[in-house]
């Protein structure tokens, strides 16, 4: 009975609407979504609002896939709805500045959820550099599903004007991109794409930033997509996307999707990932502060790298205008796949894996993991390099990295002994660059 008389808990779902009108779960209520942000976003993320039975202190995990109750209920089977995703969606919206959020079972998941609202003749443009899985998913559509895409340089208004028409049906885009850390304006590009077509969807992938760094909502962007796989979670422990709108009737669209696909994300993981939200901003904090500093390292001994933070970004000021930090994801170059090959797998702390966004740092080799599944031919024409090496940065002990980087790069042979210490053998600085010689 609940403390309205009403068996399972019925009434009192019943009884509370949140904003949009949907009933609450019984049991816990959700902090308010959309409702303004009362709080700084640190505190936000570890505050949710419970009106748990016994008051519990972590999101209690509704593992049943079934809800007994007749027609009406706010619940009655997981693929349509369950409390702990409930839960996780609403505090989610808040934090991403959204009106609803939708958790599915991958970032991969939320691209498919969202690209399914294209039909045959409509047009996408998106970058030339991408995400792998993403440049995959939308080749199978363009094969397949009689969509247009279109790649162009996201770092230029002018080449994305270029393409953008009347048929253009979505914009999709990575900022900053993965892996070569290109920055794309997504308030120039917004209004671009809704002069060219006002119905235009412009989603963004936020991946590389979190909503604790960019809220493309706020930029003018009609959906926000991102791997939770990756930062919210933190700890590579569970795959999860994640879904961010402020259209009530796009919202309807992508939940109709999900319930009628059944890519929902499972009660298990919604928890998991609920519970990685909360140690976002520390993580965050420390991962860009360690990564920034091994930026400035490679760099100082003549690494090209591509970071955000690094003021020889081409667009770190666009970057800084729509993010409030460089995330943790960095890339270099070495000059040779072979170089780059022998410091990969020279690093200790850096564990040789795909995906960022984890406490533990990563190395990976794109062209060989993460992007593997672009053809060579397609990643030569996109100006790929071949021996780009991306790292992503976790929480460990700052010293320890650095140290670590070093001795990859001492005992893999990217680097000559110099007076000061040592520099990279393709050396970029100003006003001279060195060639690797040798390509062993
Ligand atoms: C930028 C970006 N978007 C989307 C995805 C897809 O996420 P998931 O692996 O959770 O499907 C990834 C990585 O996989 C990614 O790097
Ligand atoms: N085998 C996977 C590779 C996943 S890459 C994951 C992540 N987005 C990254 O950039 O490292 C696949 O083919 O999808």
């Amino acid at each position: 009975m609940d403390p309205n008389g009403i068996p399972n808990g019925i009434g009192k779902a019943m009884k509370h609407l949140d904003l949009d009108g949907h009933e609450l779960p019984p049991s816990p209520a959700p902090s308010s979504p959309s409702a303004g942000r009362k709080y700084a976003l640190a505190t936000e993320l570890v505050y949710t609002e419970s009106n748990d039975q016994f008051n519990s202190s972590s999101t209690p995990i509704y593992q049943s896939a079934t809800f007994k109750g007749g027609p009406g209920q706010e619940y009655d089977y997981t693929r349509s709805g369950n409390p702990t995703r409930s839960h996780l969606e609403r505090h989610l919206a808040k934090i991403m500045n959204a009106n609803r959020a939708l958790v599915v079972s991958s970032g991969m998941g939320a691209c498919d959820v969202i690209t399914r609202i294209l039909k045959p003749g409509d047009e996408v443009v998106t970058g030339n550099d991408l995400y792998g899985g993403t440049n995959r998913l939308l080749t199978y559509l363009k094969e397949n599903g009689g969509i247009i895409v279109h790649h162009v340089d996201t770092t230029t208004l002018e080449s994305v004007q270029g393409v953008l028409m009347e048929k253009t049906a979505m914009v999709l885009l990575e900022t900053p991109t993965n892996p070569l850390i290109k920055v794309a304006d997504v308030a120039g590009i917004a209004s671009a794409a809704h002069a060219a077509n006002p119905s235009a969807i412009v989603a963004v992938d936020n991946t590389m930033l979190s909503p604790y760094l960019a809220n493309p909502l706020d930029l003018g962007a009609d959906v926000v997509y991102e791997s939770g796989t990756k930062y919210l979670s933190g700890h590579h422990d569970v795959m999860a996307g994640v879904i961010g709108v402020n259209n009530v009737a796009l919202g309807e669209k992508f939940y109709f999707m999900i319930n009628s696909t059944g890519c929902g994300l499972a009660p298990f993981d919604s928890w998991l990932l609920l519970r990685g939200i909360k140690t976002l901003s520390v993580r965050m904090e420390k991962q860009q502060a360690n990564a920034m500093a091994i930026a400035q390292f490679l760099e100082s001994h003549g690494f090209k790298v591509r970071y955000p933070g690094l003021k020889s970004h081409p667009q770190y000021a666009l970057h800084w205008s729509q993010a409030r930090g460089a995330g943790a994801v960095l890339s270099f170059e070495t000059g040779s796949i072979a170089l780059s090959e022998r410091i990969v797998e020279a690093t200790r702390l850096f564990g040789i894996s795909v995906s960022f966004g984890c406490v533990n740092s990563l190395i990976s080799m794109p062209c060989r993991m993460s992007h593997a599944s672009i053809d060579p031919a397609t990643r030569k024409e996109r100006a790929l390099p071949e021996d780009i090496i991306r790292l992503c940065v976790g929480i460990e002990d700052l010293t320890d990295l650095v140290d670590d980087l070093s001795q990859a790069l001492v005992r893999a042979g990217a680097v000559r002994l110099t007076e000061n210490g040592f520099e990279a053998l393709e050396h970029h600085s100003a006003g001279r660059t060195t060639q690797v010689v040798d390509e062993p």
